[in-house]
């Protein structure tokens, strides 16, 4: 019976008096006193901080120590009042009484999955699978990768498409094992993918899409949408990208047809999509079923899982495994319920077990390029845990601190000593790229070819500046995040962070937008004195810092100047003229209504 009796506070002798509870409420109050006065102390030095003038950033400043603690700093500290506990009930919690104890700090514990990846090479430059010696794939697949001028196959693809094939053998009894795949930026990771699907989708003669492949961007899709259509060429798979580039009818035509005998009948076996574009469909376009899918596959997959948009995770699960014939035990219903075999693609990829949780993965296997050895001597075989994120060996990565009021200037006499051409200038913000666009334009005049692409510009004229970048018509593309994910830009020299990152997968995707595929690449940051720190915390290693010193900058301050001024009259230019178009509208929109009111009279 003993093991049933609750302890309770009070129950058994030590009675809190009043006086301990008097003395436990001054303590309270005392903290709060305390924080206030804290808070006070912090807001007075922050205060004189903004208001003592900037110093000279070249001059060195010396950090004041923190003052040593004083008794008076400490007067706050007092012991509470414990409550005494008799010494029989010392292993029993007794509700209410001060929980003072610290509870030891738990060890991370990795699923199995986790803990044991298959680790994939990250050099490029010593390839040894030779596309001919790849007997898992077909000879079909294996020619049509010769043509595209592609002899060796990459480790991620060495190591991840004879697995997937080869899980997929026994399909029809064994559910295969799902994949997860973090290799670095520009190793090939989508024909990792498009390869084993395209190859397995051979053996289905009826047409039902069996392939669903979500991307977080309209670009991406089509970028991967083309990669598709290039590996199915003389099959007859049939590939359909839904992505919100076209209208939505014609996105609706492209999926189904109604037939009088077989009802609703799809027209492709893969589908690449967006997320917001695929939930759109399944909740609008008559007769797209999802039921017969074999394949789930998540480019970018830390990116689409974070995105919540319209719910997808939740429309898409609700739709797989709604069985419409609910008989039970009927072979039908059976083959419904099974799962898609999921693969998820990232350079990012989370490894936060909680996160990859939503997916319901089933057994999963990593191929992980991102690993550290566990030095730790006294163990016989290293452990291999998985790190975090890789970037490619062929990447150089710099950094240059300058002041605020500069930094354009900075960057002008950076681009102009180094020469650079076909790089990439990555800003926080669609007007900060706008702006950063006319000062550069007006400094190097028509030295250079200067362009500006952000997520404002539609998709024709956006398609049109990135196929003049790649051809090399184009030597800057200012952009912001938007271009900073998957997109595979051949040749790009050089790729610069004018803001700073806030993340490290912000600057991982940025920086491999060059250094792709083997190839040599430089990755230069932008930062301000006071983000130097945590920039060197963010990448936990140490990288070079290259100088652009005040003798280079001093000849260009009149011209900066100038073109200063030239950035004012063009962006008061683009207000006014905003304002003219807003002010149109408005006088438009007010004819129409009084012309609608007076027809109804
Ligand atoms: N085996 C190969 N041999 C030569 N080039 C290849 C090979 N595999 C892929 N490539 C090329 O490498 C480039 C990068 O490939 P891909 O876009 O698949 O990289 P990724 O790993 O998906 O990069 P990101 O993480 O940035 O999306 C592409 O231009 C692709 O054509």
């Amino acid at each position: 019976m003993d093991l049933f009796v609750i302890n309770r506070h009070g129950d058994s002798k030590p009675e809190v008096t009043a006086e301990e509870e008097t003395a436990k409420l001054a303590t309270v109050l005392k903290r709060i006193e305390r924080k206030k006065q804290q808070r006070i102390r912090q807001r007075e030095r922050e205060r004189e901080k903004r208001q003592t003038p900037k110093k000279n950033p070249k001059q060195k400043t010396t950090v004041p120590k923190r003052p040593p603690k004083t008794p008076e700093a400490d007067e706050f500290i007092e012991p509470q009042p414990k409550i005494k506990r008799p010494p029989d009930l010392k292993s029993f919690t007794i509700l209410g009484a001060s929980t003072a104890a610290k509870k030891p700090k738990a060890d991370r514990v990795l699923p199995q999955w986790l803990a044991n990846p298959t680790v994939i090479s990250s050099d490029l430059q010593e390839l040894t699978c030779k596309v001919s010696k790849l007997k898992e794939l077909d000879k079909g697949l294996r020619e049509q990768l010769k043509a595209n001028g592609v002899k060796y196959l990459f480790p991620v693809q060495a190591e991840v498409i004879p697995w997937v094939l080869q899980s997929r053998q026994n399909a029809d009894i064994m559910f295969p094992r799902d994949v997860c795949v973090s290799a670095p930026t520009g190793s090939g990771k989508t024909l990792a993918f498009v390869l084993p699907v395209v190859q397995t989708l051979k053996q289905f003669t009826v047409r039902k899409i069996r392939a669903l492949v979500i991307l977080p961007t309209q670009d991406l899709a089509e970028q991967v949408f083309k990669s598709f259509k290039l590996y199915t060429q003389g099959t007859r798979i049939e590939v359909g990208l839904v992505s919100g580039k076209q209208m939505f009818q014609a996105e609706q035509k492209q999926l189904v047809y109604f037939n009088e005998c077989f009802g609703f009948v799809s027209k492709i076996d893969i589908l690449v999509c967006t997320a917001g574009r695929l939930v759109n469909h399944l909740k609008s376009t008559n007769g797209f079923n999802l039921q017969a899918l074999e394949f789930l596959i998540i480019d970018e997959a830390d990116r689409v899982l974070e995105s919540v948009q319209d719910d997808w995770l939740y429309h898409l699960e609700k739709h797989i495994y709604t069985i419409q014939n609910r008989k039970v035990l009927n072979v039908c219903t059976l083959q419904r319920q099974r799962a898609p075999q999921k693969l998820l693609f990232s350079a990012t990829l989370t490894q936060d077990p909680e996160k990859i949780e939503k997916l319901s993965l089933f057994q999963p296997k990593l191929f992980t390029s991102s690993v550290v050895e566990n030095s730790n001597e006294s163990e016989e075989k290293p452990m291999i845990l998985t790190g975090k994120y890789t970037t490619p060996k062929e990447l150089t990565e710099k950094y240059i601190v300058c002041s605020k009021d500069v930094k354009p200037l900075v960057l002008y006499a950076f681009l102009k000593r180094e020469n650079l051409t076909k790089t990439l200038v990555f800003t926080h913000s669609v007007e900060s790229a706008h702006r950063l666009k006319i000062l550069l334009k007006s400094l190097f005049k028509k030295r250079l070819k200067i362009e500006e692409i952000s997520s404002n510009l539609k998709g024709k004229s956006r398609d049109e500046f990135i196929s003049s970048f790649t051809k090399g018509e184009v030597d800057l593309l200012i952009c912001t995040d938007f271009l900073a994910r998957g997109i595979d830009l051949p040749g790009v020299n050089c790729v610069i962070s004018y803001s700073a990152p806030k993340y490290l997968k912000t600057y991982i995707h940025r920086a491999g937008r060059t250094a792709r595929a083997g190839e040599s690449g430089l990755a230069v940051t932008l930062l301000h004195e006071e983000q130097v720190p945590a920039f060197k915390t963010l990448l936990k290693k140490e990288i070079e810092e290259v100088e652009v010193g005040v003798e280079e900058l001093e000849g260009l301050s009149e011209k900066y100047k100038k073109a200063l001024g030239k950035l004012k009259e063009a962006v008061n230019e683009e207000q006014k003229v905003g304002m003219e178009s807003v002010l149109s509208k408005k006088k438009a929109f007010k004819k129409l209504k009084k012309k609608v009111i007076n027809s109804v009279k």
